[in-house]
């Protein structure tokens, strides 16, 4: 999929829970993809850190002649910020997502973004694209979405894919075993939401819409899981109140 154009997608600001709407579960949907750049950096703290420090983790695990894979790519930030930080033409990236109304719009982004690596986008489910000769896998809060009997096998088939001395990049929204802290993470959160200008009757909305589809887990669910489908070590290198990002690496000596 590649298509060039001079000009970026319109910029839209989010204002899609601003007026009351019924109830309905959150989707990645056109009216989603179009507001999506000025939604997730206004509604996920440490976005804006993230995705740069995505392209120098990238840059420091990446091996020659590997596959890099950004599953969940949505408009491509992250593929983008992987794909600054590949510095070996013999290298394959490849976004997936499954929403195509993401992927449109991802395609003129990446069109438009001046860099040699070639883009691979496939419009797929990730618990079923083909995943090999792995060196950075990233999911930058996609797990998150995945029905969580899902995520076990989905990690397996991650950990099996990357290759000794690569590594899996895991955003998430998190949530936490005492009520005392689920408590004051989430009202930081939301007081981070209205420092960004959303109104107490989009914070609420929104919460409503991805109540049933957005099913965060602990730290420690995380870690165990990554652990039993094959990482060796996992390090949280970023949290800003219940967001964070971890790494799970492989050891350069683990045989496959
Ligand atoms: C929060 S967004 C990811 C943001 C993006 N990684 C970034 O850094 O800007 C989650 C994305 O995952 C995609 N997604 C969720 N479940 C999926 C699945 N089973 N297969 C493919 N894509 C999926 C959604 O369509 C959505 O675009
Ligand atoms: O948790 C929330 O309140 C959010 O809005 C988070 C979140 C996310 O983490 O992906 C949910 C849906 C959109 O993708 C953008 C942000």
């Amino acid at each position: 999929m590649s298509s060039k154009q001079q000009t970026p997608p319109e910029q839209v600001t989010d204002r899609l829970f601003a007026t009351e709407r019924n109830p309905e579960d959150f989707r990645f949907d056109a009216s989603v993809a179009r507001v999506f750049p000025d939604m997730i950096r206004r509604s996920v703290p440490g976005y804006t850190t993230i995705i740069p420090m995505i392209e120098v983790i990238t840059e420091q695990y990446v091996q020659p002649g590997t596959h890099c894979y950004d599953l969940g790519c949505s408009l491509g930030a992250s593929t983008l910020a992987m794909r600054h930080g590949i510095h070996h033409d013999d290298c394959v990236l490849v976004g997936v997502d499954n929403s195509s109304a993401m992927l449109e719009r991802c395609s003129h982004y990446i069109a438009l973004d001046d860099h040699d690596l070639p883009v691979t986008l496939r419009c797929e489910d990730i618990l079923t694209t083909e995943l090999s000769n792995a060196s950075v896998t990233t999911l930058n809060f996609t797990l998150q979405f995945v029905p969580p009997e899902q995520r076990p096998g989905l990690m397996r088939r991650i950990a099996d894919a990357t290759l000794p001395g690569g590594v899996l990049i895991l955003s998430e929204k998190i949530r936490f075993e005492s009520e005392q802290e689920q408590e004051t993470q989430t009202r930081l959160h939301h007081e981070f939401k209205r420092a960004n200008g959303y109104s107490d009757l989009e914070i609420s909305q929104k919460r409503a819409a991805i109540e049933k589809v957005l099913l965060p887990e602990t730290l420690l669910e995380h870690r165990q899981r990554l652990l039993a489908a094959g990482f060796d070590q996992v390090v949280v290198w970023y949290q800003c109140f219940n967001f964070v990002s971890m790494l799970a690496i492989k050891s350069p000596s683990t045989n496959q």
